[in-house]
């Protein structure tokens, strides 16, 4: 129960719906067992009649309507409270359910890039859906059942007692049997069942990889190879969930069982005591059958509960995990900065922790307000951790990163996430329509705005040649768009965030140069108040930049402007006379 301490502050917030529940759960119970007596007090009129000791037919008519008349009365007031009580434990647990998924997802968005490196997506959701599905059948039904079987148990062994009490110390003697029982059978179902899940999650895994990749798996034409690790899967779930139903198959085998030894007991000693002449009416019998039959539900559901207690502590567990993560990256401060946008790295080095590559070593560079500057390099030669270092998606080990001259780690970090328009290499687009996903970069922007937008982004043309227009709704990823068209939608969503910094992650890779020149002139014109670093594999990018730096393997080994770089010779001018020989062919 250690992990389930952490929904103590749920059931606090609706600590007086649950009460309201808990006195509902009572009243139900005590007018659900009322018609036991009314049974019991019919079938001593009968009796009595049988027995020539009442001979009026008319009296034992009357009573009998009487009786039946109070049973349906408290039947439907029991039916009536027992609607409310589901209503107030059930509604109250998806609130709790509610709370505790967003908690987790507020909480997901907090921690670093690194934890998102760590763990697979589809553990991250089957944490925040699956396991918080386990958790809220803690508590709604779990707690539901609770009540209901203290009250019930209870509210029947006072009426009982009250009846007969030497015959409802031996009627109870099964039932703790009958918890027992079901206990360890709800353990090994438990046990059984975490392993479905665990298939469960294994299936889903695969077939979403399987769906996302399936241009992949079709262009490889491995469809067939595909299918048979489906099937392999898949036959194990159905093998674990046969193993599953065959321990569930006794759970009502054994119920019934106990219930009938119970009700032999009655018999024979309720039989036995009447014989004595212990108790005085056939109708104790009676209503001890009854008794006994509206105990052993409660009975039961202790193990049942105990079963659910047992899965959502395992689920809190796992979310209490992910929960107890810390943010690598915090904000330092509350008060917000104003950012200008002037960014310089003195001797900074980088390693990402879980490959330990040293992606950075004593990098120096300073680009001032309104100024561009452009990095070119191999690939991996460190460009792009540049570019997520300045949004401090990860902290450096060494040396020092001023905006505004002032050190990265003390500047309110939204405030600076917001001062940044990053355009990553990989662009992504969620589903949702072509407008929306521009308007991501400023939620507020009028339709003016995004035309604006797309057009210094040379993408407004295409768009407007979809039948939708800006309605386009896009697919997952945004696969109806071409590689160049998603890039620029991509831009133009940093463009009208309008920050003072602009990071470009090799944005313009996928468009033709013709294009790329468009764009780079309307850049030109819009960022000339801001800092704006371009990252590319093509000079025709970084050419008009006001300086550029020459990356590999982690260290500037050039740096200047377009022409004292050709002046210098080096990697640079090589890669200029390659593009150019690339261009006239
Ligand atoms: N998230 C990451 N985790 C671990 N290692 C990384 C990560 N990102 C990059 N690296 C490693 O750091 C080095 C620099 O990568 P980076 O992406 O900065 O290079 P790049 O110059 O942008 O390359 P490209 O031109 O191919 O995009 C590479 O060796 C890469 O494998």
């Amino acid at each position: 129960m250690k992990n389930l301490r952490h929904l103590n502050k749920y059931f606090f917030k609706y600590k007086w719906k649950l009460l309201i529940g808990l006195i509902i759960t009572i009243a139900a119970r005590i007018f659900a067992i009322y018609y036991i007596p009314l049974i019991g007090k019919s079938t001593v009129v009968i009796e009595k009649y049988i027995n020539n000791e009442i001979t009026d037919i008319e009296v034992v008519k009357s009573e009998l309507a009487f009786n039946i008349l109070l049973i349906v009365g408290t039947t439907l007031i029991s039916a009536f409270f027992t609607f409310l009580m589901r209503q107030t434990f059930i509604v109250v647990s998806r609130h709790m359910e509610y709370d505790l998924k967003n908690e987790v997802f507020q909480h997901y968005q907090e921690l670093s890039l690194n934890f998102y490196k760590k763990n697979r997506t589809g553990d991250l959701m089957n944490r925040i859906s699956e396991d918080v599905s386990k958790v809220r059948l803690y508590l709604g039904p779990a707690i539901m059942y609770s009540v209901t079987t203290f009250t019930s148990t209870v509210v029947v062994l006072i009426f009982m007692i009250q009846a007969a009490p030497m015959l409802t110390l031996y009627t109870v003697i099964p039932l703790p049997i009958l918890a027992y029982a079901i206990y360890k059978l709800s353990v090994a179902i438990h046990q059984r069942s975490t392993i479905v899940q665990q298939y469960l999650s294994k299936l889903n895994t695969f077939t979403q990889e399987s769906f996302s990749g399936i241009a992949v798996i079709k262009s490889y034409g491995i469809e067939p190879q595909t299918n048979t690790n489906f099937t392999n899967l898949s036959n194990g779930s159905r093998d674990k969930n046969i193993d599953l139903v065959k321990v569930q198959a006794f759970f009502f085998p054994l119920m019934v069982l106990l219930i009938g030894i119970s009700n032999i007991i009655v018999i024979y000693f309720g039989g036995r005591q009447i014989i004595s002449g212990q108790i005085e009416n056939i109708d104790v019998l009676v209503e001890f059958i009854l008794y006994v039959n509206m105990l052993t539900w409660p009975v039961a559901s202790i193990g049942w509960v105990t079963s659910l207690v047992q899965q959502a502590e395992a689920s809190q567990e796992r979310i209490n995990e992910f929960l107890g993560e810390k943010p690598e990256i915090t904000n330092p401060k509350a008060e917000p900065d104003t950012i200008n946008g002037s960014i310089e790295f003195r001797n900074v080095s980088f390693t990402y922790d879980d490959t330990n590559i040293t992606a950075l070593k004593n990098v120096s560079f300073k680009v001032q307000k309104g100024e561009t500057l452009a990095i070119i390099g191999k690939t991996g030669s460190g460009k792009s951790t540049i570019l997520e270092l300045i949004g401090r998606l990860y902290d450096i080990d060494n040396g020092e990163i001023l905006i505004d001259d002032r050190d990265i780690h003390n500047l309110n970090l939204e405030s600076l996430r917001k001062s940044i328009g990053y355009v990553p290499q990989d662009a992504f687009l969620f589903s949702d329509t072509i407008k929306n996903n521009i308007k991501f970069g400023k939620t507020e922007a009028t339709d003016e705005e995004i035309f604006e937008a797309a057009k210094n982004a040379s993408v407004h043309k295409n768009i407007v040649g979809f039948s939708k227009g800006y309605e386009t709704v896009l697919g997952e990823r945004g696969i109806t768009l071409s590689g160049g068209q998603k890039q620029r939608v991509s831009i133009a969503r940093a463009i009208i965030h309008d920050p003072e910094i602009l990071l470009f992650d090799d944005c313009l890779s996928a468009v033709d140069t013709e294009t790329e020149e468009e764009i780079l002139n309307n850049l030109f014109k819009i960022t000339k108040n801001k800092t704006t670093i371009i990252v590319s594999h093509r000079i025709s990018s970084a050419k008009n930049a006001d300086k550029i730096i020459i990356l590999e393997d982690g260290q500037i080994v050039q740096e200047g402007s377009h022409q004292q770089l050709l002046d210098a010779g080096g990697y640079y001018k090589e890669l200029y006379a390659k593009q150019l020989n690339e261009k006239e062919m």
